[in-house]
């Protein structure tokens, strides 16, 4: 099975916690289209999705899902996205894609998280995929240098500007030992807008897509 044959297995899985007339928040990246593109097979009825960027937005709409703005929606019962890295508590990396400030807010607004990635993202220690920072544009040279200050070294997403407007660091070399408490020091940077890191809430379910098919992780 390719990398690709298995995220589209774990999206496949995802399917089966999609309830009948529920709102879903639906992810951003290549593991998240797979969902999108099976969700729309599947025809089940939907009251709606609150969608975790533009591109999303737009996929959802190609396949005449109607998308909501999470303002109209109240809390949604279910959000499924792909992740860069996670750990066995199911504390994530993500926003490789761009779309962390999005995601970790659809992400907060949902009852449950179930995060679908093929198995190669489960990881023992975080950090080796750099740690993307959504940051303020004028705050790049601060909030680089206070990344630096905490082991890591930042580099500039060049050419790209999210969703909302604002600029990514990605910060490589950080060993992320306790997310929870990184999470929580970086969001306290002036200029921070998002940390890539979702500890403070982590996925509640990991379905991985293996060679020998879709395997969902309960955090250990
Ligand atoms: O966080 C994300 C986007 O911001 C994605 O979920 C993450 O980058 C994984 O992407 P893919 O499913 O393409 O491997």
């Amino acid at each position: 099975m390719t990398q690709d044959e298995m995220k589209r297995a774990a999206a496949a899985e995802a399917l089966k916690y999609v309830e009948d007339n529920s709102i879903i928040g639906v992810g951003t990246g290549s593991t998240a289209n797979h969902f999108i593109d099976l969700l729309a097979e599947s025809r089940i009825p939907l009251k709606g999705t609150v969608a975790s960027s533009v591109k999303t937005a737009e996929r959802l709409k190609s396949h005449g899902i109607k998308v909501m703005e999470l303002n109209q929606t109240g809390p949604l019962d279910l959000y499924v996205d792909g992740a860069d890295e996670s750990d066995a508590q199911l504390n994530l990396i993500k926003g490789g894609g761009g779309a962390l400030t999005r995601e970790k807010i659809v992400a907060a607004a949902s009852d449950v998280f179930v995060c679908i990635a093929d198995e190669s993202k489960l990881v023992e220690v975080m950090g080796e995929f750099p740690l993307p920072v959504e940051v303020i544009p004028m705050a790049q040279s601060y909030v680089a240098r206070e990344m630096i200050k905490l082991g890591g070294t930042p580099d500039l997403r060049h050419g790209y500007t999210t969703d909302n407007g604002n600029i990514i660091l990605d910060v490589s070399g950080l060993k992320i030992t306790n997310p929870v408490e990184l999470e929580s020091k970086i969001n306290q940077i002036t200029g921070v807008v998002t940390v890539g890191l979702f500890a403070a809430r982590p996925a509640d379910v990991l379905i991985l897509g293996t060679p020998g098919g879709a395997k969902v992780v309960k955090a250990s």
